[in-house]
């Protein structure tokens, strides 16, 4: 049976980073869950890396072979893409996150909120972290890295840090992702980023001590409703919603339109459940993401990238295009030709679409390595 077994790993940050975050050091700790068993080969090890806003809760005990709660139940679990009575799967909480893992909502050592003192933290921090939490687990190398959106930024550095880290990392899976943040992604995050800092009650992310539910939820809702406008695809919402008034408001009184209301849901949705300093400071390190920064550029970077890959894009994606996906997939030695699914749904497509990205990510683990 599997079974989420949640924990904690204590690592610490590197000093002079390479980044705009780096230098200095930063006590560390990374919450995770795990499921299945680590076999005595140590060579069936999966991790899972997730995208801005979820977790490692990635699967529920599902050991009656229905998916329970969780962001990728459908995914991962007995008997599912990333079958758990085979797989060793790993899920750590971000560097950065809310979600038990150090972020700017943690108490720094003197014992008060980081709050705006929480540093920026690169994707390569991210992955530092998560490599001192392969050591503590005792894993040498990860049979698959996976992760779509944000998770698919540290996936790719996985691929370059890991071996570089003495941790192999014999295949990667990178859905919806990108080598390096455009400047469309970065004008997405900025209006969202200015929306949080601009309402009053973020108190430049010094807000941790405030009253009860006194927080910038405001902020952190017009965010996630802009996000999540280019999470979705126009020929979606204007298929689900097209031009209806939300029940029995009149837009030309004042009222909203149906998508008016589901971006409102959304945003508050996230805002009931997510910090948002939290998401400030991984929205920034999700900005600041290039695979090729030192390392000669992204294409340079790529070619040294030795682990199988299987590179997967949404074709209505608007926020990470399937050009970026090609671009991975050009780029890594022993890549499979790109796989781009077909969904009106866009970058979501990686939460919803589960009938075609299971049986291609299955495919690819049950896949023989190649010989050359
Ligand atoms: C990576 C992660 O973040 S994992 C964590 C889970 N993911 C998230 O929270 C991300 C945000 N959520 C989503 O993006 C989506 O809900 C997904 C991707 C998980 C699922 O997508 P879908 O199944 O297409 O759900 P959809 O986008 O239609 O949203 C459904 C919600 O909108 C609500 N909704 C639909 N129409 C309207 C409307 N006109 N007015 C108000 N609310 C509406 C539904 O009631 C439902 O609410 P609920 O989620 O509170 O039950
Ligand atoms: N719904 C996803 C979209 C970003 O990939 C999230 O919130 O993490």
């Amino acid at each position: 049976m599997a079974r989420g077994r949640p924990g904690r790993a204590a690592a610490v940050r590197r000093p002079g980073d390479a980044g705009p975050g780096g230098g200095g050091r930063l006590p560390v700790t990374l919450a995770y869950e795990t499921w299945g068993e680590l076999n005595e080969a140590r060579d069936n090890a999966v991790l899972v890396l997730h995208a801005l806003t979820a977790d490692s809760h990635v699967t529920g005990d599902a050991g009656d072979g229905h998916p329970t709660a969780g962001w990728w139940s459908e995914m991962v679990g007995p008997g599912r893409p990333i079958d758990t009575d085979r797989w060793f799967v790993v899920a750590p909480n971000v560097l950065g996150g809310c979600q038990g893992s150090t972020g700017p909502a943690s108490n720094a050592p003197d014992g008060q909120p980081w709050g705006s003192r929480f540093p920026v933290v690169t994707v390569r921090d991210q992955v530092t972290a998560e490599i001192d939490l392969a050591r503590e687990l005792g894993i040498g190398s990860w049979a698959l890295v996976v992760g779509a959106s944000m998770g698919g930024l540290r996936v790719l550095e996985w691929a370059l840090m890991g071996p570089e880290a003495g941790i192999g990392v014999d295949a990667v899976t990178v859905i919806a992702s990108t080598a390096q943040s455009s400047a469309d992604q970065i004008a997405w995050a900025h209006s969202q980023l200015l929306a949080i800092r601009a309402d009053p009650r973020f108190r430049g992310g010094d807000y941790y001590d405030a009253e009860d539910g006194d927080g910038p939820h405001v902020g952190l809702s017009i965010a996630r409703s802009i996000a999540h406008t280019t999470y979705r695809s126009a020929l979606e919402l204007n298929e689900r919603f097209g031009r209806v008034p939300q029940g029995g408001e009149d837009p030309l009184h004042g009222g909203r339109y149906a998508v008016q209301s589901y971006l409102d849901h959304h945003g508050d949705k996230l805002a009931r459940r997510f910090d948002a300093g939290t998401y400030v400071r991984l929205t920034e390190s999700m900005l600041t993401h290039d695979l090729g920064r030192d390392r000669g550029g992204v294409e340079t970077a790529l070619g040294q990238i030795t682990a199988r890959a299987l590179v997967v894009a949404v074709d209505s994606d608007r926020l990470f295009l399937p050009a970026e996906s090609a671009r991975i997939q050009r780029g890594i030695p022993d890549a499979e030709p790109l796989h781009l699914m077909h969904s009106d749904h866009g970058h979501d497509g990686f939460l919803i679409d589960f009938d075609q990205l299971g049986p291609i990510v299955a495919e690819f683990l049950g896949t023989p390595d190649r010989v050359s």
